[in-house]
């Protein structure tokens, strides 16, 4: 299969699976927008070039984001796990650059073919006549993808109140261009108090608590880079990096998120999301692919899908 049909049938598969909503992502359809900044630590200024890790303080947009391509979707219901972060920083020149995470460490599978394949699986054990074969074959060949399908999946206490994973490792490099490979993961800075809302199937509260916690007060997330080890695989996210014990991965603070505001009228928050197109492919310099294939699909799969989802303009 060449690249564009790949794309188009992953799409195609996506849109089988959670139908088609109007001008909304065809995944993690339900979301909420907020503002904030960023502050790159002095480590990062050492280990990269990249303008937004050099120390001063750059604005944020942030999108969370529930799994489902299914609006109506809830917080509490199975399919909305794992919850999605994208972040777009800001920059002087009026570029960006983008990290989009999951709160799940890993992902089902390693290529976009495998993530196809798996699609279509589970697209032919649902509908009408379903039939799990497939799925079941899959799975047994896939043992990262049957744990992921089984994993419990919560609804957090917030949006504020978990960690989240970039999955696919990236290349920073410095001003003498010296390389180092890492992950993204994204966590709160201290525990969090007591949930406002209980977390219960059918009820949907992570947008309306972002909010109301927002409005007390802003939040702070510390950005921090899994470092890989010399013969990791830097082209398969599906394979979580040892976090403790003798293998754990160095890691080093990035930086720190503020979580400042949400957009509260509810039809710039709307417009915003449609309009906005996060995609982790938007890297600029100091910061490259790994050679993990799952960055250049996605980055022409986002760019794919906002097309799809966006109205035509006359
Ligand atoms: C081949 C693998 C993947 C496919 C086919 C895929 C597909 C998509 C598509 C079509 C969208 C909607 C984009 C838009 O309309 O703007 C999307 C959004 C998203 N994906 Fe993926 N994705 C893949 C891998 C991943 C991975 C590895 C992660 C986590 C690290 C991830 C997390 C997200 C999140 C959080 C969003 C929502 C971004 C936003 O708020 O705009 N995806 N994905």
């Amino acid at each position: 299969m060449n690249q564009p049909d790949l794309y188009e049938g992953l799409l195609d598969a996506l849109y089988g699976i959670f139908g088609r909503h109007e001008g909304l992502r065809v995944t993690h359809a339900k979301g909420i927008v907020a503002h904030g900044s960023f502050s790159a630590s002095p480590a990062a200024a050492r280990l990269s070039r990249a303008a937004h890790l050099q120390g001063a303080p750059v604005p944020l947009t942030l999108r969370f984001s529930n799994f489902s391509g299914v609006p109506s979707s809830a917080d509490g219901d199975p399919d909305a796990g794992p919850q999605g972060l994208a972040l777009r920083f800001l920059l002087d020149d009026g570029r960006h650059t983008d990290i989009v995470a999951h709160s799940y460490d890993g992902f089902p599978v390693a290529t976009p073919e495998q993530f196809l394949g798996f699609l279509q699986g589970i697209a032919r054990a649902g509908g009408e006549r379903p039939d799990p074969l497939p799925l079941d074959a899959f799975l047994a060949r896939h043992p990262r993808a049957k744990r992921y399908l089984e994993a419990p999946k919560p609804a957090p206490a917030s949006y504020l109140a978990q960690e989240y994973f970039g999955v696919n490792s990236v290349r920073l490099l410095d001003a003498a261009g010296a390389a180092v490979h890492g992950r993204y993961r994204i966590e709160p800075l201290q525990a969090l108090t007591a949930p406002s809302h209980a977390a219960l199937p059918g009820t949907d509260f992570l947008g309306a608590e972002l909010g109301e916690r927002l409005g007390r007060a802003p939040a702070r997330l510390r950005l921090v880079l899994q470092c890989a080890a010399p013969d990791d695989d830097l082209d398969d996210g599906s394979l979580a990096w040892p976090r403790s014990g003798p293998d754990a991965r160095p890691e080093i603070e990035l930086g720190i998120l503020t979580v400042e505001t949400v957009e509260a009228d509810a039809q710039m928050q709307a417009a915003r999301q449609q309009a906005l197109a996060f995609n982790p492919g938007q890297l600029i310099d100091g910061i490259e692919e790994s050679g993990d294939p799952m960055i250049a699909a996605r980055a022409e799969l986002y760019r794919r899908a906002a097309l799809r989802r966006r109205p035509v303009r006359a």
